[in-house]
């Protein structure tokens, strides 16, 4: 007996029984079955053979259903798994923050998270060495708070405008339909910004064992008010209360060839379980005083912000204790939007951050639909508005009120916040690259035993690619730090005696390339 398999195939934990407990809730079936306009349903309905099928409403409903039962996945992040909880505050930050959800020890707000993985599609493989995302939506007495962060502190790139290619070169190449470390390196080598963001994927951090054992950050630097308009900086963080775990790569591919859904299981399993994973939220803060009187740019999102130049603070504890009943009602259906913030957070002010404020809305527009606010899994505790019509739902379209504004009666209208701040600050941003980040987590945030499978991972990933893009990848590892650069070079060097020789092709297109541009004659410049 294969026992690994049959302990696979023998499972008892709450995902795999789910059925089971189903069957035991309900010892007798939940109903009459019924069309979808709520026909019931005769059983000789339910066989089309020897019958006019054509006359079977039941069986053109059922079909004609299924072939419309997918809506797009997520342009990035279609992988994920969803929980509900709540957030509850446990410690005083009056002084830095006037937003209701943060104030009053105690306080206990519902949430809805979901965990996700970047460039999966939907069904694939949650061990993938990939960022890993946590979306967290908080149901405010002042609408609907989403924190969406990621397991890493840094982003690969400040330019919004990097985005597209960003993810295309991360995701499948177009003619192979295949995940493609050429495009990956080729991205990181032309980007070096995003050097320090790639380091952390390489390293441990690459691979969490699973969603509860993850820290996750918000990144940006967030401005934030208190109650007389004063100004803070901060940057939001979940840390776990498991404690943060990692996988090495061969155990993760192990477990991959296993239950590539090892990450979903997990969650659900602990919530079943009563095992309620749970975050601590705290913030990172530096006031204005601070900011004047740092040396680097508290804004900038590929690098984190120097030890001693900031104090950190708890807000409170997020608990994750409930299972949604339905995975596509609120994992698919859920619609998270960085720009959705709650006064007391005006956010951050990078372009970055901007740029998310309207690409989140428009994706899930075109996702979702005009009106996914109106979804339930969206909806906040409270809103009035002048918006109507559009694609269901659109809950009761606010019935018979005005709809237009300003108007003569009595409408809904602003209300008037006198603590908030007259102006916002802009920030300066540069396009230079600094390696000097990157260096410092290579240096001093990894142990060295981190460091030495942050090469192997490296080396790994480089193995497949053409000459050309190694010695790219290499000049910019050594770049940001020379042993880096040697370690990988010599790894990667045996790695490749010890592989088949390359194809002469690749040789070919792995000579030394120039860049080219048009002038403007349209004449190609080298
Ligand atoms: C220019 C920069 C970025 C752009 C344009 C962008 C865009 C997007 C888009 C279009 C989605 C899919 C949303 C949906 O279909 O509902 C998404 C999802 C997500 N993004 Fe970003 N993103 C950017 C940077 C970031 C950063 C810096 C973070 C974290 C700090 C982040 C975290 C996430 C997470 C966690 C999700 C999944 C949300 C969910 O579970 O529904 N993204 N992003």
């Amino acid at each position: 007996i294969d026992y690994e398999l049959y302990e696979y195939f023998n499972r008892t934990d709450p995902a795999t029984r789910q059925l089971c407990d189903f069957e035991e809730q309900h010892p007798i079936p939940i109903g009459i079955l019924t069309t979808s306009s709520g026909k019931p349903v005769d059983i000789r309905e339910t066989i089309s053979l020897n019958s006019d099928a054509f006359s079977n409403q039941y069986h053109i409903d059922l079909l004609t259903h299924a072939n419309a039962e997918r809506i797009p996945e997520r342009v990035v992040h279609a992988k994920g798994t969803a929980a509900f909880g709540y957030f509850e505050v446990t410690n005083d930050v009056s002084q830095y923050i006037k937003s209701d959800v943060f104030n009053g020890i105690g306080k206990i707000t519902p949430t809805a998270v979901r965990f996700s993985t970047v460039n999966q599609n939907l069904g694939g493989n949650d061990l993938a060495r990939e960022t890993k995302g946590m979306a967290v939506k908080f149901y405010t007495k002042e609408g609907n708070l989403d924190f969406v962060a990621l397991n890493f502190p840094v982003f690969f790139f400040k330019d919004p405008v990097k985005f597209p290619f960003f993810f295309h070169a991360l995701k499948r190449n177009p003619k192979t339909n295949l995940f493609d470390l050429s495009m990956r390196w080729d991205f990181c080598t032309k980007n070096p910004e995003s050097i320090h963001a790639f380091l952390w994927l390489y390293s441990d951090y690459g691979i969490p064992n699973g969603y509860t054992k993850m820290d996750a950050f918000l990144i940006h630097t967030y401005e934030i008010n208190n109650k007389y308009g004063d100004k803070y900086f901060v940057k939001f963080n979940f840390r776990t209360e498991q404690g943060v775990e990692n996988l090495p790569s061969d155990e993760a591919e192990a477990i991959a060839a296993r239950d590539p859904d090892y990450f979903n299981r997990n969650l659900y399993n602990a919530i079943e379980n009563k095992m309620y994973p749970a975050w601590t939220l705290e913030m990172d803060v530096m006031s204005f005083v601070d900011i004047r009187n740092i040396d680097y740019n508290p804004f900038e999102i590929t690098r984190l912000w120097k030890m001693g130049t900031y104090h950190t603070i708890t807000i409170g504890r997020l608990v994750l204790d409930r299972n949604p009943d339905n995975f596509f009602r609120v994992s698919e259906m859920s619609a998270f939007n960085p720009g959705n913030l709650v006064p007391g957070i005006p956010g951050p002010m990078d372009n970055l951050f901007k740029s998310r404020r309207s690409s989140y809305r428009d994706t899930q527009v075109y996702r979702l639909g005009v009106n996914h606010n109106r979804i339930e899994v969206n909806t906040p505790l409270y809103w009035k508005v002048y918006d109507r019509d559009g694609k269901p739902p659109v809950r009761d379209n606010m019935m018979d009120a005005p709809n237009y504004y300003p108007n003569s009666f009595n409408g809904p209208v602003p209300y008037v916040d006198p603590s908030r701040p007259k102006e916002r600050y802009t920030i300066l941003e540069a396009n230079a690259v600094d390696l000097d980040h990157a260096a410092d987590f290579y240096n001093n945030y990894l142990q060295r035993d981190q460091r030495e499978r942050l090469v192997n991972n490296t080396v790994k990933s480089l193995v497949p690619v053409s000459p050309d893009l190694q010695r790219k990848a290499i000049r910019l590892l050594t770049l940001t730090d020379i042993n880096l650069g040697i370690q990988v070079s010599e790894m990667l060097h045996d790695a490749m005696q010890m592989s088949p020789i390359p194809d002469p092709r690749v040789l070919i297109v792995s000579r030394q390339k120039n860049n080219y541009y048009y002038d403007s004659s349209s004449q190609l410049v080298k």
